[in-house]
Formats: structure tokens, C-alpha cells, sequence
């Protein structure tokens, strides 16, 4: 049956979006992201109903490779500007995930259009230090929970490093995990994600914010303003509360094209 969907992306982060009462399947999510076979997307969002009271709809992401993961922090902003679009919504709404509801802010520009959406992604979860031994190397990672798990390693952070490593930090974790590669500088940060089940990516938002919680608890970067988020894609504005628990996140979510499909 032909299913009709929306191409959005956030910083380059792309997602085929539907809408539907169920959940597709595993194996039509891989057909749908697959960049030569497919729509081509690095994940499927589904809008569902919501689950708690109030939520404007419930959000299931399937990475590429198919696996599930909790939270997204790009895909979440594209879900909420799909949804005040399509549904003529404003001001803030409640989206439900498998982490939990996460508020978001809908900024608008001068036309009316959605510019920006920030999003309340706490509560981040810190869960301590582990190290990775990658053929002659040792890295020492910060494993901090968004909803979906993240290793942060601050020092070089390169493209290069991103695919070099990541793929080992990622099998390393049972359920995998999302590798970052984090440089602090004056003012924010420069971070390359290697993401489970998708690979590198143009940008992911809950490794930005991982990364941020890092080094902000490590002391390199101050709490309580916003901090830019600098990765291939693009740039994100995040703010870690005193407490490091608390995560604000601003940026954009583009609609790049709507289409029907058989896959
Ligand atoms: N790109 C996303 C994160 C997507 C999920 C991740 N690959 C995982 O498996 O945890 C983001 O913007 O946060």
C-alpha cells in the first residue's frame, strides 16, 4: 500500500517522517532509508498518537540499520515543526518518546514561518567513565545518558577520528552506543558523531548535548549559557543547567520534500 511521507532534515541529520496509528516495521525502515534502493534518510520517524496526557503525539525513531533507538534530538525538532505545521499549532508542545515527553518551543520567524524549535532534553544522565582499547589506542570516554546512550571523548574531534573509531566504541557497548568526538573552544564546542546504527552523521543533537554535559562537567565549559555546538552540518545552541542534569537545545528542522511510496 503506497505511504505517503516527508523528508525533513535537521543540520543535514535527515529522517523520512510519516504519520500513522501503528508502527511500520524494521525491515520497511532499512528499505526507506536506503540512499540508492530508498527514500534515503538516516532514520525513520513515525508520529503516532501520544501517551500521556496532553502530548501532541508519541515519536518512534528507526535508525538506518534498523535498530531502535529512545531519544533524537534533530529528529524531534523536525517532528515538532511538522506537527505545528500540520496541525497549525504554536508556542510550545508536548512530544511523548521511549525516553519520555520532551517540551518544545516553536520560534517563528518574520513570515510566520518556524525558524527554529528548541527542545528540553533532560534529564541528561551521567554514567561515569569507561575506556575503549582500539588496537594500539585507549580511549577514555564520558558515558552519558539523553534517553539513548552516548560515549564522549574530549580532545581531537575529526571526521576522520569519527569513522576511524567509532565503529569500535560503538560494538564495544552491548546494544551499541553513540560515539562523540568533542574539542571544547572558547564559547561552545567542535563535535564529530559517529551514531549507532547510522553511521557518521551531518549532526546529532543528543551527542551535542552529551558532549556539552561533558565538558561543562569536566570544567572546560561554563554551565547556565548557551554553549554553540559546532558539527559538520551546522551549528547547535545548547545550554546544561547548573545542575548538569537540566539541557536546553535550539536549532533548525527543514522539510525537504513530501512523496508517496510502495517500498
Ligand atoms: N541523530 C539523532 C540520534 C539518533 C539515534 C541514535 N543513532 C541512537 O541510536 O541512539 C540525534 O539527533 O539525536
Amino acid at each position: 500500500m503506497a505511504l505517503t511521507f516527508w523528508k525533513y532534515e535537521g543540520l543535514g541529520n535527515d529522517f523520512v517522517v510519516v504519520e500513522a496509528d501503528a508502527l511500520m516495521s524494521a525491515p520497511r525502515a532499512v528499505r526507506l532509508c536506503d540512499r540508492r534502493r530508498g527514500v534515503g534518510a538516516d532514520g525513520v520517524l513515525s508520529i503516532l498518537p501520544p501517551r500521556t496526557p496532553g502530548a501532541a503525539a508519541y515519536m518512534h525513531l528507526y535508525n538506518s540499520d534498523g535498530s531502535e533507538a529512545a531519544m533524537c534530538g534533530n529528529g524531534i525538532r523536525c517532528v515538532a515543526r511538522h506537527l505545528a505545521e500540520r496541525r497549525g499549532l504554536s508556542g510550545e508542545l508536548v512530544i511523548d518518546t521511549d525516553a519520555g515527553p520532551r517540551r518544545c518551543l516553536l520560534h517563528l520567524g518574520p513570515g510566520g514561518a518556524v525558524e527554529a524549535v528548541s527542545v528540553e532534553m533532560g534529564p541528561a544522565r551521567h554514567e561515569g567513565e569507561q575506556t575503549f582499547e582500539v588496537g594500539e589506542e585507549r580511549l577514555v570516554g564520558q558515558r552519558i545518558s539523553m534517553g539513548n546512550p552516548h560515549a564522549v571523548f574530549i580532545g581531537p574531534s575529526s571526521l576522520e577520528r569519527a569513522a576511524r573509531l567509532g565503529p569500535f566504541v560503538e560494538q564495544a557497548v552491548p546494544g551499541g552506543v553513540n560515539a562523540g568526538f568533542a574539542s571544547p573552544r572558547p564559547g561552545g564546542l567542535d563535535l564529530v558523531v559517529w551514531e549507532r546504527g547510522a553511521g557518521l552523521t551531518d549532526a546529532c543533537g543528543t551527542g551535542a548535548c552529551a558532549a556539552a554535559v561533558a565538558a561543562v562537567t569536566a570544567g572546560l565549559l561554563p554551565a547556565g549559557e548557551p554553549l554553540e555546538v559546532r558539527l559538520p552540518g551546522g551549528a547547535l545552541r545548547v545550554t546544561v543547567a547548573p545542575d548538569r542534569v537540566g539541557v536546553l537545545m535550539r536549532g533548525p528542522a527543514e522539510r525537504v520534500f513530501q512523496g508517496e511510496t510502495t517500498l
